[in-house]
C-alpha cells in the first residue's frame, strides 16, 4: 500500500491592515483582514523537505501591505483581485490562489448632521467579506457579509407545524423576528461595480426582510435570496445562514399578570439554525 500527499493548501491567515486614504477635506479609514491560501506544486516539500518551490507566508504577508499601498483603494473585491492576480502570475509553482478578504465597519462621525473630517465610530460587528478564487478555469468572485444582526419586531409567525407527542411549542402568529445573519453571493463576472452592487444587495436583503410577511424563517431566507436574484442578474447563487435568535414570551401569569407580547426572554442557545441556497434554474 502505498502512501501520497493529498490535498493541501498554504499561506498566511488574520493579514490585519489598516489604511488612511487621504483626501483633501477628510480622512477615509479602511481596516481589513486578509488570508492567503495557495494551491500547487508542494508535494516534495512535503515529502523530502524541499523548500525551493514555497514562496514563505512571510513574504505572502509582506506582499499583501506592499501592493496595498498603491492598489486597496476602493473595493476589498478589486484588492482581492489584484492580489490573486499577482501571486498567480509570479508564482508558476501555483495552480490556485484564494484569496478571503473582511472589511470591518467604521462610520464617520457626526455632530448636528455634520461629518467629522477625522473621527471614527465602530459601525458594529456586521462585516463586509470577499473571496476571491482564481486558477486555471478563471477566476470567481464571491461577496457576502457576516454578523448582520437584524430584527423585527412584528410581521412573523410559525404555525401550522408538525405536533408530536413531544410538542410544546405553542403556535404564533406575530413573534419577534431575530436573526444574525451570515450571507454570501458569487457573481458571475469579476468586471463590475463591486461598492455600488454591495450596497445596492445588503439594501434588497434588509428590504425584503422588513417589507416580508414571514410564515417561517425557512420563508424569509428564501424571499430575500430570490428578491436578490431577481434584482441583480450579476448574482447566480445566494447562500445564507440564519440562526433563530429566539425572543420567548415570559410568563407573567404567575404573577396575576397578563403578558400582551410585550415581554419576552432573550434566549443564546440552544438557536434554530436555518441555512439555504437559492440558484437560478
Ligand atoms: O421559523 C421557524 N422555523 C422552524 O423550523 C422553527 N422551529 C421552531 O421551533 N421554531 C421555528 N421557527
Amino acid at each position: 500500500m502505498s502512501i501520497k500527499l493529498g490535498k493541501n493548501t498554504y499561506g498566511k491567515n488574520a493579514v490585519n491592515l489598516s489604511k488612511i486614504i487621504r483626501h483633501p477635506d477628510y480622512h477615509e479609514f479602511r481596516q481589513i483582514s486578509v488570508n492567503v491560501i495557495l494551491e500547487g506544486d508542494f508535494e516534495t516539500a512535503h515529502t523530502i523537505g524541499d523548500n525551493s518551490k514555497l514562496l514563505p507566508t512571510d513574504t505572502q504577508k509582506n506582499t499583501v501591505y506592499a501592493l496595498a499601498k498603491e492598489h486597496f483603494v476602493s473595493s476589498i473585491e478589486a484588492f482581492g483581485l489584484y492580489l490573486a492576480n499577482y501571486f498567480a502570475s509570479n508564482n508558476p509553482q501555483v495552480s490556485q490562489v484564494r484569496i478571503e478578504l473582511t472589511e470591518h465597519s467604521w462610520t464617520r462621525m457626526r455632530f448636528n448632521g455634520t461629518i467629522h473630517p477625522h473621527a471614527y465610530c465602530s459601525g458594529g460587528n456586521e462585516k463586509h467579506t470577499a473571496t476571491i478564487v482564481q486558477n486555471k478555469n478563471g477566476i470567481e468572485v464571491t461577496t457576502g457579509i457576516t454578523d448582520l444582526l437584524i430584527l423585527k419586531t412584528t410581521d412573523s409567525g410559525f404555525e401550522r407545524y408538525i405536533k408530536d407527542q413531544y410538542t410544546t411549542l405553542k403556535e404564533t402568529s406575530d413573534r419577534i423576528f431575530a436573526t444574525q445573519c451570515e450571507v454570501s453571493w458569487v457573481y458571475n463576472s469579476s468586471k463590475i461595480l463591486f461598492v455600488e452592487l454591495f450596497n445596492g444587495i445588503r439594501t434588497t436583503l434588509l428590504q425584503t426582510f422588513a417589507d416580508h410577511h414571514s410564515l417561517s424563517v425557512q420563508h424569509t431566507l428564501y424571499a430575500m435570496g430570490e428578491a436578490v436574484l431577481n434584482k441583480f442578474a450579476v448574482v447566480n447563487e445566494i447562500s445564507l445562514k440564519m440562526p433563530n435568535k429566539h425572543h420567548i414570551l415570559f410568563n407573567l401569569e404567575q404573577f396575576g399578570m397578563d403578558n400582551k407580547n410585550d415581554v419576552f426572554i432573550a434566549t443564546d442557545e440552544p438557536f434554530g439554525y436555518i441555512t439555504g441556497t437559492i440558484v437560478r434554474e
